[in-house]
């Protein structure tokens, strides 16, 4: 059985439209007009147990209302939604004892107090025994790295260790389903790695379900094989990330050393020109040419070295959604 399953998932914001000026005011406050935005568009898609899942997306999408939509933060519009075999926004206990949501950009622990005194209250809030709970903070302050920094004002953690604190405190009743919003947000690359890391063995001792939304594509590529991709509230991609590049990256990029200098324009005529410097380019050369440009290339131009690469996954994520007209035509 799946463990999330969205199918036909909307979400429509209304936001209220005032017109500039007094008499738009007034009329405001007397016969509100609204107009709605779509923030997400018919979403459907199953995640099984156990499975890490990267979503992706420009700013605005629709991933953060997804997510709530998931943890039943907020009622869908229309659609269907089963997750952990409950339906999220009825907000049972038993549902709420199996997920969790973190969102970087927001926290839980308490600035003031040492962080182990906030895990106390959501022991608390979860009916976590005390046996139980010193074993679960035991293990995961393990993982986590974080042994002797929570008995500290968290105030005084860096931000990589209150990040992982957070972590730690939306972990401790074991949820089944992990919600994470830009959970490496802001942070160093050490810190990043650490964190991709515990993931990894969280997933692997404990069979979590995973979604995570990153705008580091690194943390996806090391997390996820699978990757869910919204557009304007529309999922545009559900697949493996191999197959991401297959079908919005028509190209592979030729990097090519010269014994000598040439005309910019000579090797105009092999491809599109991305990088140039020295005796150094960089060209795009569609898949379908590479074989002939290639060859036609090694003859033809004074080459010392050339090397064919995949394209990075940012690059053509970032091309993907500058180009709206490739995500209406896939
Ligand atoms: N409470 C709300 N009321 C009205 N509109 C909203 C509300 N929350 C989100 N939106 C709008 O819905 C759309 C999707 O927003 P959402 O926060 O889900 O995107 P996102 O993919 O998470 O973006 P980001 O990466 O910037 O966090 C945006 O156009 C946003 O302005």
């Amino acid at each position: 059985m799946s463990q999330i399953r969205a199918e036909h998932l909307s979400k429509f914001y209304p936001v209220a439209l005032k017109e500039p000026g007094f008499v738009g005011t007034l009329r405001h406050f007397l016969k509100r007009r609204y107009r709605q935005v779509e923030a997400v568009k018919d979403v459907s898609f199953q995640i099984e147990p156990g499975e890490m899942v990267g979503f992706l997306g420009p700013n605005g999408a629709g991933k953060t209302t997804t997510l709530k939509l998931l943890s039943g933060l907020i009622y869908p519009s229309a659609g269907r939604l089963e997750v952990a075999g409950h339906q999220p926004f009825k907000r049972e206990h038993a549902f709420l004892r199996k997920i969790t949501l973190v969102m970087g950009n927001k926290q839980q622990l308490i600035w003031d107090l040492p962080a182990a005194d906030s895990f106390r209250v959501n022991a608390a809030v979860y009916e976590i025994p005390e046996g139980e709970f010193k074993k679960r903070v035991a293990e995961l302050s393990e993982m986590l790295a974080l042994e002797g920094k929570l008995n500290q004002p968290v105030r005084k953690l860096s931000l990589g260790e209150r990040m992982k604190a957070e972590l730690l405190a939306a972990l401790l009743h074991r949820p089944q389903v992990l919600f994470l919003d830009e959970p490496t947000l802001g942070l160093d690359v050490n810190a990043q790695v650490a964190v991709r890391e515990f993931l990894l063995e969280y997933n692997r001792r404990y069979r979590a379900t995973i979604l995570l939304t990153s705008h580091y594509m690194a943390d996806i590529t090391a997390l996820c094989e699978r990757v869910l991709m919204i557009h304007q509230g529309r999922l545009i991609y559900d697949g493996g990330l191999e197959g991401l590049l297959e079908r919005f990256a028509p190209y592979r990029e030729v990097h090519i050393q010269l014994g000598k200098p040439i005309e910019k324009d000579r090797l105009e005529q092999f491809g599109e020109v991305r990088a140039w410097e020295g005796l150094e380019a960089r060209l795009l050369v569609r898949r379908e040419d590479l074989v002939n440009r290639v060859s036609r290339m090694l003859h033809e131009l004074p080459i010392d070295d050339l090397e064919v690469r995949e394209p990075a996954i940012e690059e053509v994520i970032g091309r993907v959604f500058a180009d709206t007209r490739l995500v209406t035509d896939s």
